[in-house]
């Protein structure tokens, strides 16, 4: 079963280096599913100590008043006997520690350069590795003991800092809780065993320990609690005797203050029943048989998380897109196809497989008709005006029978009014295509991921547009000019004359000029004008998707495409500069990948030979 524990270890250092351990992570974090043994206990209890001796080695910072002023995570790897035991910090990759007072040194340096020089605690958590072949696979994190008082220097609100740092640690499910407690305080006082009742009331994942029962006052003792009588866990207190401050001092080493501890229990009358399950050592073995147990049980559990979250770092792989090609022909390949993909969608909007073509449509259908309709032509066929016009176009020769010159010019004025619903009608189809550009921009995944590309490539479409809009407005224009330019004969022959109706073609001038005369001529104006406009309502939508709609679907970016031949290799890279976020998000995805990837093989592995 160890290789469970070492497997477990394996993963959460490389947690560790991937970053993944937690702290406001946008990413799904595997160590949050891995457990960890926390060391929670008041000020001075002598949790590094306890630490210390677990591992068998001296190397953390101790002293009287607040001296673990960040959380240390400590993972424990057993190396093959004979190997020569060496530490690692993560903040310093690739310097192997061989020497531990420099160890102590640096997780003071280390701890100053967060907080300063003060009595000032940090959340951010130091990471050390130790490899040596007397360790067990562990990990462990050190905390800030619990207090009461702020003193000297430091903020009040440190009391209610430190709580919550240590709760953030010890309220996740997969922490086990290494609570100790001083003998020679009341146990009912004990920090350790309030916060983590609190946090594990059924006491699942509570190990309690007791320290300085060497410190106990004469003639009282330990045994009530190191039986369990006076407060019961679910798992079986530990007795341990640590090297008091005096031992520090004088460099009591760890072998002879374990050995020392072993004989206390094997020799103090009231332990002696008790010695087989007290001591550092047996705390020890009994914290990696526990880690072990509750890792077994949390193997299917992580599983399925590695599962999961492996589909979910490959579907968000997959929408960020592959890395580039280095050749000038790869680039041009993935332009090209990129922008094969932009256009596709384009034209997706147009046919109706996407939305927003349907606009374009009721351009044609409601906006045109409405617009034309507005025009009323009052201006051009007032009273006031025809009489204008006819008299103008008379000149020094009234009109004999029909005034010829001036129907003319009278309907080319109102027709000459249609231009302005015409053009209308073009900017308004215009607009709709920008639209459908920018939402077929956003709808291309590849282009999110190459903003260079993404400004050329919507540029390119919009002056593509641009000119197509010119050159359907002067169509349309040409329409409109086209039916003032000929008028249909047809239509002024089939008009009843004047003679029919009874009137007489010898009529004096200022009959030619009377308002009933004048009425009709505007009369009949305004119905050649409507047959017009019923016409143009036609022809003007079809020269419009002619030279907007029908030429975007066909070439929105063909000038881009020859423009694209003559770049040079810089200008094409230069295009597909990737969004550095998006560079490092997938570069952050692949490493996390393949960490999920070797984990889930590893623990198939293991779970298989369980
Ligand atoms: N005699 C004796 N002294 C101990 C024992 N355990 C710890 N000490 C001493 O108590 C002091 C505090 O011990 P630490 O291990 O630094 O306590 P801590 O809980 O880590 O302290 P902070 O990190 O500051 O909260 C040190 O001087 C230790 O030598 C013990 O079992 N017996």
């Amino acid at each position: 079963m160890d290789n469970l524990i070492s497997l477990v270890n394996k993963i959460q250092r490389a947690c560790t280096a991937l970053g993944d351990h937690g702290e406001a992570s946008a990413l799904p974090t595997l160590w949050d599913s891995l457990p960890a043994i926390a060391v929670v206990g008041g000020q001075s209890s002598g949790k590094s100590s306890v630490l210390e001796s677990v591992v068998g080695k001296d190397f953390l910072p101790r002293g009287s008043g607040i001296v673990t002023r960040r959380p240390l995570v400590l993972q424990l790897h057993k190396s093959d006997e004979g190997t020569r035991e060496y530490a690692e910090f993560l903040h310093l990759p690739r310097k192997r520690f061989t020497d531990f007072a420099a160890v102590r040194k640096e997780i003071q340096d280390e701890t100053d350069r967060e907080t300063g020089r003060t009595k000032q605690i940090s959340s951010v958590p130091i990471h050390l590795s130790i490899f040596s072949p007397n360790v067990v696979n562990l990990t462990l994190v050190d905390l800030p003991g619990l207090t009461k008082v702020a003193v000297e220097g430091q903020p009040e609100s440190i009391v209610q800092d430190i709580e919550n740092m240590v709760r953030s640690y010890i309220e996740k499910p997969n922490c086990i809780i290494l609570a100790i407690s001083p003998a020679n305080q009341d146990l009912a006082t004990s920090d350790a065993i309030k916060i983590s009742r609190e946090v594990d009331p059924t006491g699942e994942r509570t190990l309690g320990v007791l320290t300085k029962i060497d410190l106990m006052d004469k003639g009282t003792d330990a045994v009530d609690i190191l039986e369990g009588k006076s407060y019961r866990l679910k798992f079986p207190w530990v007795g341990v005797v640590n090297r008091s401050q005096a031992d520090i001092n004088k460099n009591v080493d760890m072998i002879a203050a374990r050995r020392r501890e072993r004989e206390y229990f094997a020799s103090t009358p009231e332990y002696r029943h008790l010695a087989h399950r007290m001591g550092s050592e047996h705390l020890a073995k009994m914290l990696s048989k526990h880690l072990e147990t509750v890792i077994k049980s949390r193997i299917p559990g992580i599983q399925s998380l590695i599962n999961k979250t492996i589909v979910e770092l490959e579907t968000e792989l997959s929408r960020l897109g592959r890395p580039i090609a280095a050749d000038a022909g790869g680039k041009l390949y993935s332009i090209m196809e990129i922008c094969r993909l932009f256009d596709q969608n384009f034209r997706e909007h147009l046919d109706g497989v996407r939305s927003g073509g349907d606009k374009v449509y009721n351009v044609f259908d409601n906006q045109l008709p409405a617009a034309l309709k507005r025009l009323q032509f009052d201006r051009q066929l007032s009273m006031e005006n025809i009489k204008k016009l006819i008299t103008e176009a008379d000149g020094y020769q009234p009109h004999l029978i029909a005034p010829e010159q001036g129907y003319r010019r009278l309907i080319e004025s109102t027709l000459v009014t249609i231009r302005g619903p015409a053009e209308a009608a073009v900017d308004a189809v215009h607009s709709i295509l920008k639209d459908l550009v920018h939402k077929a921009i956003s709808e291309t995944p590849e282009l999110k991921q190459y903003p260079g590309l993404r400004v050329e490539v919507g540029n390119a479409a919009i002056e593509s547009l641009d000119r197509m809009r010119d050159q359907s407005k002067k169509a349309a224009l040409q329409l409109v000019d086209m039916e003032c330019c000929y008028l249909t004969v047809e239509f002024f022959r089939k008009l009843p004359q004047d003679v029919e109706k009874g009137g007489s073609p010898t009529q004096s001038i200022f009959d030619r000029y009377h308002e009933t005369y004048l009425r009709r001529i505007g009369t009949t104006v305004l119905s050649y004008v409507n047959m017009v406009c019923a016409t143009l309502r036609h022809s003007i939508p079809k020269s419009i998707v002619y030279c907007q709609v029908r030429e975007a679907k066909r070439s929105l970016l063909d000038f881009f495409y020859t423009e694209l031949g003559k770049l040079e290799q810089k200008r094409l890279s230069a295009l597909l500069n990737e969004d550095p976020a998006v560079m490092e998000r997938r570069s952050a995805l692949a490493k996390r990948l393949e960490l999920y990837r070797s984990a889930q093989a590893e623990i198939d592995a293991v779970a298989w030979s369980k």
